[in-house]
């Protein structure tokens, strides 16, 4: 069987990559970089790869826009794992380049976002030139073509890769700042349950009017469920016409998890089932009196016996 190819969001020396090569070290496969997150996607939903890994949300900037919306519409792509990398920044620029002679700074918008505060203090008016990641930016430096930045925010192995010289470390505005990646596939068998599960869902409302989005977070509510992650995203249809993207503990799997599915069906015009798969951190989901699979069926039973005398 040839080896499973996992794409990500190049080149090498991203902080993608550092969550590929995590994964990787327990399940093996080849690498393949991608410029972006919506052509890793692309050449997924083509079978040109079987899984990629993306970023999704961090805990300084929020949700990655791109990668929500490339999940949001299109060919269905599911969630197969996660991975958390704990996120240290570095400005580099070519051998000889003094700190006080930068004027222009490439980097990524969330890796900017995160190091916003430390370049006011100590490059206040340097221009912020926006690249496809923090490798790239390393990667342009190192390059024979003006890139228009003569420094890169970005990963320290990034800065090696390309001889770069390091000239601040740990820039981040925020100490403790984590990525969160998801390594997404194609709808097919679902990872395990565990007891340790997320699954991730788009939301996308029936009408606007009072009280909808409450009706959506109820069909969580009264089963239990703790979401770990609720954002809004512009369908993109009209201006303040908006959908959820949500993560919450559980697996399909799990019975309070299929009711609260099965509610949203009904209440919702669509939902789009983004995926269960195992935590990383491997925290069980605590099920709360009364939620447990045991419930539902002792339940759906007294049902059945109503129907059937
Ligand atoms: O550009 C990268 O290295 C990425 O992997 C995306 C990113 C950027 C900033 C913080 C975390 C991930």
């Amino acid at each position: 069987m040839s080896a499973t190819r996992y794409g990500y969001l190049g080149p090498e020396g991203t902080f993608t990559q550092m969550a590929l090569l995590s994964w990787a070290a327990s399940h093996g496969g080849e690498q393949v970089p991608f410029g972006s997150v919506d052509s890793a996607l692309d050449a997924l939903r083509r079978s040109e790869i079987d899984a990629a890994m993306v970023p999704i949300e961090n805990s300084v900037e929020g949700g990655v826009s791109a990668t929500l919306d490339a999940l949001a519409s299109g060919d269905p792509l599911v969630v197969i794992g996660e991975v958390n990398v704990p996120i240290t920044f570095v400005l580099a620029a070519r051998a000889g380049m003094p700190l006080e002679e930068i004027r222009a700074v490439g980097t990524h918008s969330h890796a900017w976002a995160q190091v916003r505060g430390w370049m006011d203090a100590r490059l206040p008016g340097a221009a912020y030139v926006p690249t496809l990641s923090t490798a790239a930016a390393a990667a342009g430096l190192a390059g024979d073509v003006e890139q228009g930045y003569d420094a890169a925010v970005c990963a320290p192995v990034a800065a090696a890769n390309h001889g770069l010289t390091v000239l601040a470390d740990d820039i981040g505005d925020r100490a403790g700042a984590v990525t969160r990646f998801v390594l997404v596939a194609r709808p097919g068998a679902l990872p395990e349950r565990t007891g340790a599960d997320k699954t991730t869902v788009m939301l996308f409302q029936r009408d606007d009017r009072a009280g909808g989005l409450l009706e959506l977070l109820e069909q969580f509510a009264v089963r239990g469920i703790n979401m770990t992650r609720l954002e809004s995203r512009p369908t993109k249809s009209t201006l303040g016409s908006y959908c959820f993207s949500i993560d919450f503990e559980g697996h399909v799997l799990d019975e309070r998890v299929g009711e609260a599915l099965m509610g949203l069906k009904r209440v919702c015009a669509e939902v789009r089932f983004l995926g269960s798969y195992p935590r990383e951190d491997g925290a069980q989901t605590e099920v709360a009196p009364l939620t447990g699979d045991e419930d539902f069926s002792a339940a759906r039973n007294w049902l059945h016996s109503l129907r059937r005398p």
